[in-house]
């Protein structure tokens, strides 16, 4: 519904910002229930804003990690997210948190996606903070144009856990949080940095079907105001 954007000089210096922020608000869930959840995005743009965020002295092993989607591609697979939050996000302090992958060595995606939303259920909800991120195809999570199930992902009214997604600009079958299970994160935050992705947020943010540019489910229909974290 309402959004805020944030600029920085730098992708290092937003790194560093969306890592205050984001800590910030896992300390406070943590102040008030004890505990505090993350789903996080993968992609090349969140490595640096993973390592900043590591480095944070908050009481990590009260805390658990998530994925907003994944590939279905076992942690050892280079195209796994599970592999690149291990290897730059669940170091340092941050190694005492709890992960919880979307991916399982289950026959199938659909088999894997019921037990990621039985594990996932868990999580009490809503997440305290969710980082997006959005392809210059104006996808987010995996709800991807043309998707096989992108109107049940994006409809509010299915409910909160993980589904599969099989789209042609994806690559391999994903799966992804729905949108209900993402919204409403006490701090949503989309993160993207470089001018291209600038201009596909504003196209996003004008007229059109969200089938065509689905980050326009989060930027119309979110509960909760969108933090837009952008470097050049
Ligand atoms: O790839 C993933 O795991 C996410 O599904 C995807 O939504 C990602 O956040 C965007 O595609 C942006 O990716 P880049 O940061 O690589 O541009």
């Amino acid at each position: 519904m309402s959004t805020t954007l944030h600029t920085f000089d730098t992708g290092a210096a937003l790194a560093e910002g969306l890592a205050d922020a984001v800590s910030a608000a896992l300390a406070a869930g943590i102040a008030a229930r004890g505990t505090a959840s993350i789903a996080v995005s993968g992609g090349s743009t969140p490595k640096a804003f993973f390592q900043a965020l590591a480095q944070k002295d908050i009481a990590w092993d009260k805390v658990t990690v998530t994925l907003v989607d994944e590939r279905f591609v076992p942690p050892e697979s280079d195209r796994s997210n599970h592999a690149l939050v291990t290897a730059n996000l669940l170091h340092g302090p941050a190694a005492k948190a709890h992960f919880l992958p979307l991916y399982h060595a289950a026959a199938s995606a659909e088999d894997a996606a019921v037990l990621a939303s039985n594990e996932t259920a868990k999580i009490g909800v809503p997440f305290d903070v969710v980082v997006l991120g959005m392809g210059t195809d104006g996808h987010t999570a995996s709800f991807f144009p043309g998707g096989t199930q992108l109107s049940r992902a994006i409809d509010a009214a299915t409910p909160r856990g993980v589904i599969t997604m099989e789209a042609e600009g994806a690559g391999e079958p994903r799966l992804t949080f729905t949108f209900s299970s993402l919204h409403d994160a006490r701090l949503l935050v989309l993160h993207i940095e470089g001018e291209g992705k600038k201009v596909v947020l504003a196209k996003a943010e004008g007229q059109g079907d969200e089938a065509e540019m689905p980050i326009r489910t989060m930027l119309r229909r979110a509960a909760s105001p969108l933090q837009i974290y952008w470097a050049p």
